[in-house]
Formats: structure tokens, sequence, C-alpha cells
């Protein structure tokens, strides 16, 4: 992109990004942690494609799917067990294999400072999202953390994203929602906040097929993608 584009675009006040697949991946230690959980109970491991599209409606719903999988369906007091159990487990395994996706570091640097507020809207637990942004020196770029826990409705709501936005202290209109599922369009556009979706993440269906304003190749691309957004309005 050449300066002139750069300083020509009308950028968003505030942007909002999902976490499991579209900032870091994180699908290798959630595949060792359910296996883990699994052998505890005698049964066979998943793979890791089989865990990536359980990912993204938050913990206990992966460790629903996980057990539904494998043909030992959970009663909810099962369920509730089990989950107690997945968290400590989860939390031994959390940055070992999990990795930045390509260009998050970076691109969360040049937004911020590009003097845009920053914050993560994710499903997954408040505590679990704030270590692994540390762990990956990206907790400093972000003014709001909302995990799954922090709300009483996850995404697709809108809750996480409106309450990160009031603590960023930016309308839905001046804001925009970054992810990488149909759970973020749907998420976004409950809150009324346009969305982009990044390629590489954990959808199951194609993301050019989910509805998002844009879509773009990775986060390196973001810029130009907002460029994009403003030449469409
Ligand atoms: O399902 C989860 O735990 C997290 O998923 P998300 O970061 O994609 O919202
Ligand atoms: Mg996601």
């Amino acid at each position: 992109m050449s300066g002139s584009d750069e300083t020509s675009f009308r950028l968003p006040k505030a942007i909002l990004f999902d976490l499991d697949g579209t900032l870091i991946d994180s699908a290798p230690d959630i595949t060792c942690a359910v296996n883990e959980l699994l052998d505890g109970r005698g049964l066979p491991p998943l793979t890791l494609p089989q865990v990536k599209s359980m990912i993204g409606n938050g913990v206990e719903k992966l460790v629903e799917r996980a057990f539904a999988a494998s043909d030992r369906p959970l009663s909810k007091a099962g369920l509730e067990e089990a989950n107690r159990e997945m968290a400590p487990i989860y939390r031994r395994h959390i940055t070992r294999w999990t990795r930045p996706m390509p260009g998050a570091a970076e691109t969360l640097a040049r937004l911020h400072v590009a003097g845009i507020r920053l914050g993560v809207a994710t499903n997954k637990p408040q505590a679990a999202t704030r270590e692994i942004l540390l762990h990956f020196g990206m907790l400093e770029r972000l003014g709001a953390i909302v995990g799954g826990d922090a709300v009483t409705r996850k995404k697709p709501a809108p809750e996480a994203l409106l309450l990160a936005l009031e603590r960023l202290e930016t309308t839905p209109q001046d804001a925009l929602m970054v992810g990488d599922s149909v759970t973020d369009v749907e998420a976004a556009r409950a809150a009324g906040v346009p969305v982009i979706l990044i390629r590489g993440g954990y959808s199951q269906v194609p993301v050019d097929e989910l509805g998002a304003d844009l879509v773009c190749g990775s986060l390196l691309d973001l810029p130009a993608a907002l460029n994009g957004l403003r030449t469409a309005a």
C-alpha cells in the first residue's frame, strides 16, 4: 500500500479481534488437552482437523462435541465434570504448540501505532485469553479483552463485542470486527459492526460464503482491506 493511500482512508476508531483461528493458532494445544481428557476416560484421541472443527463456540461446546464424536455423549452433570477437568489440563498445554497467526503481532503493533483502539472478543475463557496474549507480547496493544465467561451469552450473541466496545469507548458504527468464522459474522451483525474475515482459521465453510463485508488472506492484508471497506462504502 502506498503512503498516500494510507493517509486517505478513514480508519475505524476501534477494531475487535477474535482469538482462536484469528490472532492465534491454538488448535494443536487444544487437541492435546482434549486428547488428555479423553485418554483419562479410556477414549481414543481425536485428530487435529476433527478438533479444529469443534473450536469456536466456547470450551464447554468443544468438550461436548469431543465426547459426542467419541460416541460417548455425556449427561449434563457428566459434561460439567468433564469441563471442570478440562480447564487445568488446557492451562498446562496453553502455549506449548500455540503460535500467533501470520502477521498477528505486526498488525496489532501497526494498528496500535496508528491510534486505533484494539480489543479482543472471544468465546475462550478470559484468564486463558489474557495468558496467551501476554505470552506472545500482544496484551499491551489491547485496551479491552472480553472472554466467553465474561458475558451471559457468547458469540454469536453481540454481548462480547458490545462490552469490548464500551470499554474502548467506541460505538459500533466506528468499529470493525475481524474474525475467522460464521460466529464472528453473526455476532458482528447482531452488534451492528462491519466484519472482515481472515482465511486460514477454523471455519468449516469457505469464508467467502459467510457474508462478511470483506475477506482477506492474512492479518497482514488488513490495512489494504480497510481501504477496501472505505471505497466500497
Ligand atoms: O471456542 C473458543 O473457545 C474460542 O473461540 P474464538 O476465539 O474463535 O471465539
Ligand atoms: Mg475464531
